[in-house]
């Protein structure tokens, strides 16, 4: 398979540093933003200042708010965030030609169905070739052009592999993968989990609480994957544990941050409402503890994000539950 042109559909800060580092291994990118404002500011300036500001784009990219004029690629990343990402492939999907590989790089569960994002691509889009591109991978990093490691998973070997060889440059290396779901699952997850461990950092609990909720969230990653049949080691691969430990462990993730400002007493209004970006944990948490719920998987951590999201509990009440549930066996 020969991929010389990639469509990115999806302007922000992922779809901005994946078209930088994929135009900059020489591959032709044309980049799908809904905000004009975004458009104009690639094309004309090689920034994007609303989503990744600070970063000197290659002047190779070429932007647009038209949908149609991306539906012609090799192949197309989908970089919408989580629950938009059916509205925007429904409306793409009649322009795409059978087989025209699809990776999929938002990280969440739709909330309204409790689909992963592979699901939700089907239903919109059933001709095409679904892949999934996740790991530890902040966009500042990758659009820096500093080193970074993730997971393509995709169930055709040939396709997978010649994804991954076409994709991978000198600073992205990607793994290949057959496991699509265990590699989209780790991704939600982990923005649930990230909520918690900010919240224990912005409550002051310490450097041992840290690890506890990291650790204790991987086992309800570990168990809800399993349950779902996702495959132990790409829970533990890069696309699991490796975002997990990234997301939990920097103030440059969104979702960390606003656990962090929540455990700091602040709103969760107030937070989202300071901001342009997305905290994909927000909207995933409640399709989590419900799937978790019909999976007969115990999810407390989550269950305690999704309750202070929803305000229903507090944050020192969610911690005091946590302490206080009935003493196990670890597992
Ligand atoms: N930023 C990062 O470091 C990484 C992000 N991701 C994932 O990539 C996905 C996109 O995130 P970012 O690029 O960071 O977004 P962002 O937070 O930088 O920007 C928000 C994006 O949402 C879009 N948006 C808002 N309302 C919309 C609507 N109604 N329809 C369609 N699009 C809409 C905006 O146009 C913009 O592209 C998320 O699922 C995120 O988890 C994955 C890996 C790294
Ligand atoms: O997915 C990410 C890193 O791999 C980005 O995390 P945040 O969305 O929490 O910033």
């Amino acid at each position: 398979m020969q991929i010389n042109s990639v469509s990115i559909v999806g302007g922000g800060a992922w779809g901005t540093a994946l078209a930088q580092t994929l135009a900059h291994g020489g591959i032709k990118v044309t980049l799908w933003a809904r905000e004009p404002e975004v458009v104009d500011d690639i094309n004309e300036r090689h920034v994007n200042r609303t989503f990744l500001s600070g970063v000197s784009l290659n002047p190779a990219i070429r932007a647009t708010t038209d949908l149609s004029a991306v539906a012609r690629a090799d192949a197309l990343l989908a970089v919408v965030p989580a629950q938009h990402l059916r509205s925007v492939m429904g409306k793409l999907a009649k322009q795409l030609a059978e087989n025209t590989p699809v990776i999929i790089c938002a990280k969440g569960i739709e909330q309204a169905t409790g689909r992963f994002m592979g699901d939700v691509l089907e239903e919109a889009a059933p001709q095409v070739l679904r892949a999934v591109l996740s790991g530890p991978s902040f966009a500042a990093d990758v659009a820096r052009g500093l080193p970074s490691a993730l997971t393509l998973a995709c169930r055709n070997e040939t396709t997978g592999r010649a994804l991954t060889a076409a994709l991978s440059s000198r600073q992205m290396r990607l793994y290949w993968s057959s496991d699509v779901l265990g590699a989209e699952l780790g991704g939600a997850v982990k923005n649930v989990l990230a909520i918690a461990a900010g919240i224990v950092e912005g409550r002051g609990l310490g450097a041992s609480a840290h690890a506890a909720i990291v650790t204790r969230g991987f086992a309800e990653l570990r168990r809800f994957g399993e349950a779902m049949g996702a495959r132990p080691e790409t829970l533990l691969g890069l696309s699991g544990l490796g975002d997990l430990i990234l997301t939990c462990g920097s103030a440059q993730s969104r979702n960390m941050s606003l656990g962090r400002a929540l455990g700091e007493g602040r709103s969760l209004g107030e937070f989202l409402g300071a901001r342009v970006s997305v905290a994909e944990g927000v909207y995933t948490c409640a399709a989590l503890v419900r799937l978790a719920h019909e999976k007969g998987v115990e999810m407390p951590i989550a269950e305690a994000v999704h309750g202070i999201i929803e305000g229903r509990l507090l944050v020192d009440e969610a911690i005091t539950a946590l302490m206080q549930r009935p003493l196990k066996a670890e597992d």
